[in-house]
């Protein structure tokens, strides 16, 4: 069981204005995508993040989570799952305590045997493209059986199907269909064609 469970894609969200969050949490659901992971890289990310948790249907996190601090802001600001590049013992070990699924960022096999060490079940490979790509996931899972991979950096609705098609991979992770600036009627195309994606993959 995993809060990921029926999302197969994670939208990666960098959120200039919160004053579109709300629209856009409507424009993932409405395109079957109802879950979004809002970077803390803007100011306006916690401001985002509490609109979206305002839509009963969106399933909102936050991402670029790099301290303990950030983690709880994002919860209080109303995420219910956290992800960071990489691994930090005190955001895990912080989110634990705030009860909420964290997703910490893992891109070597001493990475990932750390994570597994902190009792992880399931990591974030990032950034995914650069870091090898679905052959470098399927080396990994070869040898961390219990392991679960959101790869993520890179991936596009071109190549998610090589990582989905791996029975290790969880979700994957991706802001194409999310561009920053991205008009509406362009973001729903981008949304829209996630599905047959997720499809393709038989997922
Ligand atoms: O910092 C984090 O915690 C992140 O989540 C980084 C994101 O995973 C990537 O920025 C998404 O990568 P692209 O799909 O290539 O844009």
């Amino acid at each position: 069981m995993s809060f990921l469970d029926g999302h197969a894609v994670v939208p990666v969200v960098v959120l200039d204005d919160p004053g579109r969050a709300a629209a856009l949490g409507e424009a993932l659901v409405g395109g079957g995508l109802p879950i979004a992971e809002v970077t803390l890289r803007t100011p306006g990310a916690l401001a985002g993040i509490a609109a979206m948790a305002e839509n009963p249907d969106l399933l909102v996190g936050a991402g670029t989570v790099l301290t303990a601090a950030q983690a709880d802001a994002a919860v209080e600001a109303g995420a219910r799952f956290v992800v960071s590049p990489g691994l930090s013992r005190a955001v895990v070990e912080r989110c634990r305590a705030l009860r909420v699924p964290v997703l910490p960022g893992v891109a070597t096999a001493t990475e990932v045997l750390a994570a597994a060490d902190l009792g992880l079940d399931a990591v974030k490979f990032f950034p995914a493209a650069t870091s090898g790509g679905a052959p470098a996931v399927a080396a990994l899972a070869a040898v961390f059986a219990g392991m679960r991979f959101v790869p993520t950096g890179g991936i596009t609705a071109a190549n998610a199907g090589e990582y989905l098609a791996l029975p290790s991979v969880l979700a994957v992770g991706g802001s194409w269909m999310v561009p920053r600036d991205a008009e509406p009627d362009r973001l729903r195309e981008l949304i829209g064609g996630v599905g047959a994606v997720v499809a393709a993959a038989g997922r």
